[in-house]
Formats: C-alpha cells, structure tokens, sequence
C-alpha cells in the first residue's frame, strides 16, 4: 500500500492514513438534500479535483495524474470528471447551449450530489484514489459567467464533499492560442475569457479556503505535462486527504 514519493531530497511515505468517508444523516431542518460527508480514521485514499480554466490542461493533466499516482501505489486509481458520463451528464453537455443559468447550476449541481454519493464514495471506501476533472470550483466559476453569483451557486453546492483542488494555471495568451485551435466552443466558452476564468478561479479559491479546503494553484507556464504532475505529486497531502 505504501508507497515512497521522492520530495526535496527525502522520501515520503504515501498515502499515510487510511481513512472511510460515509455519509452524515441530518437532522436540522436548515440542511439541505445532500448529506454531508465527513472522513472515518482507517481509510486511505485521495479524493483530487483538477480545475482552471478552459484550455488550460486539466483533461490532459488529470489523466497523467491519474496514470502517475496508480503506478506509485498498489492503491487504485478512479479517473472521472464533471459532467459525469451518466446520461443526466451526457444530457447537460449537450442542453449547455439552451439550459441557463439556475436550472442550468441546479442541474449540475444535481449531476454532482450524484456523481459523490453513487461513483466517488463507494471508489474512495474501496480504498481507491480519485481525480476528477472539474468539480465544485468549476461551477463557482462558470456559473458566475452565466450570471449567478457566488452566494447562489455555493448555496447549490455547499454539502458536497471536500476535495484537494489543484488549480491549473497559464499565461492567457497560452490558453487563447490553445482555444483558438479548438473546431468549436461552448456557449460558455464563448462568454468568458481566459482573464476572466482566472479571476474567478481566485475568487472560488478564496471562497474554498474560508470552507477549509485544501487547495494548491500549479502554474503550468512551460511546463511539459509531466512536469505540472510532478509537481503535483509534490504537493499532495503527505499525511492523507
Ligand atoms: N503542460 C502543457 N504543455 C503543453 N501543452 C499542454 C499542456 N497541458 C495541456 N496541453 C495541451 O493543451 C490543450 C488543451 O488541453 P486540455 O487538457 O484539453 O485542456 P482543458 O481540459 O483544461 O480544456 C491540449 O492540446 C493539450 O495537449
Ligand atoms: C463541471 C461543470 C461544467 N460546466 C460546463 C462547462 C462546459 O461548457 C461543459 C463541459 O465541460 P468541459 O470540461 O469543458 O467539457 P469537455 O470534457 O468536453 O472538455 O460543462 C459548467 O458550466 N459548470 C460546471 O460545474
């Protein structure tokens, strides 16, 4: 299970800890539908959310990421990301275009209460590690875009369970170039901009921090893949999730 991680000189041991994530019944009236999760000592297992703006590099990096952290430790991997593959994701990539704003941010919010309870739990209890491309912070930013503010959307989103964040970052002009070479854009795509995603990534960064988070912004600028993931691995918890 354990497993050593060079890091400035040394070797650490990874993952740590093993820790159980279960859901928390309610019992207040104020709660919403989404039970929240807290950890249980004696489960190990890292639950990743790789974020930042469009065309900055999370598909290719949660892959490596992924494929990195699998041959590290004899704990699996779990490669996901949001939407999800399910047919309410499917259904939301193609409606993006006509579903707006609040319907839009409650059903991705519906497809991520999902997404927790019916795919990332269960993988983490069995002990296995999980990445995501985009999660929360991902609708903390487009869903601005769209109109919402940040009040709304977290009000949508705010029991779901913590992950560590890795924020990618570029130089916009890296990642216009990068959009520039794409056949099509989203309608919400189209209505940011690579300055504009950053922002709010800082912002949503910001907000995460104050919920206690644990969160790492990678600045990718001339970074091969391999790299930005190495630097990952670096940053990640050394005592667990
Ligand atoms: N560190 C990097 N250096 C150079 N090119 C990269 C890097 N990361 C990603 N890319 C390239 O940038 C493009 C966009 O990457 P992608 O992973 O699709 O971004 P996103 O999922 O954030 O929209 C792809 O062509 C990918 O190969
Ligand atoms: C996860 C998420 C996605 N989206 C939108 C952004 C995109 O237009 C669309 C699909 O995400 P994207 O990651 O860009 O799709 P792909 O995997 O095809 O590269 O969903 C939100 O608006 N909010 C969210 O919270």
């Amino acid at each position: 299970m354990r497993q050593g991680l060079p890091r400035r000189g040394r070797r650490r041991r990874w993952p740590h800890r093993r820790r159980r994530h279960r859901a928390v019944p309610h019992h207040g009236t104020q709660r919403p539908q989404l039970a929240a999760v807290v950890p249980v000592e004696g489960v190990s297992s890292l639950f990743v959310a790789v974020e930042g703006p469009n065309g900055v590099g999370k598909t290719t990096i949660a892959r490596l990421l992924a494929d990195r952290l699998a041959e590290l430790g004899s704990a699996g991997v779990h490669l996901t990301g949001e939407p999800t593959r399910t047919p309410l994701g499917q259904l939301l990539r193609r409606q993006e275009s006509f579903l707006h704003g609040k319907a839009l941010a409650l059903a991705l919010a519906a497809d991520r209460a999902a997404h927790i309870e019916t795919e990332i739990i269960p993988r983490l209890d069995d002990g296995l590690h999980v990445v995501t491309d985009r999660y929360v912070a991902s609708s903390l930013v487009l869903q601005r875009i769209d109109g919402l503010d940040l009040g709304e959307i977290w009000s949508y989103n705010r029991y779901v369970l913590p992950a560590t964040v890795v924020y990618l970052e570029d130089h916009p002009e890296v990642i216009r170039t990068r959009l520039a070479t794409r056949p099509q854009l989203t309608r919400l795509e189209l209505a940011g901009s690579p300055e504009k995603e950053l922002a709010l990534y800082r912002d949503a960064a910001a907000h995460l921090h104050r919920q206690q988070w644990r969160q790492h912004v990678v600045v990718c600028h001339g970074l091969t893949p391999e790299r930005v993931v190495d630097t990952i691995l670096g940053l990640l918890p050394a005592d667990g999730p």
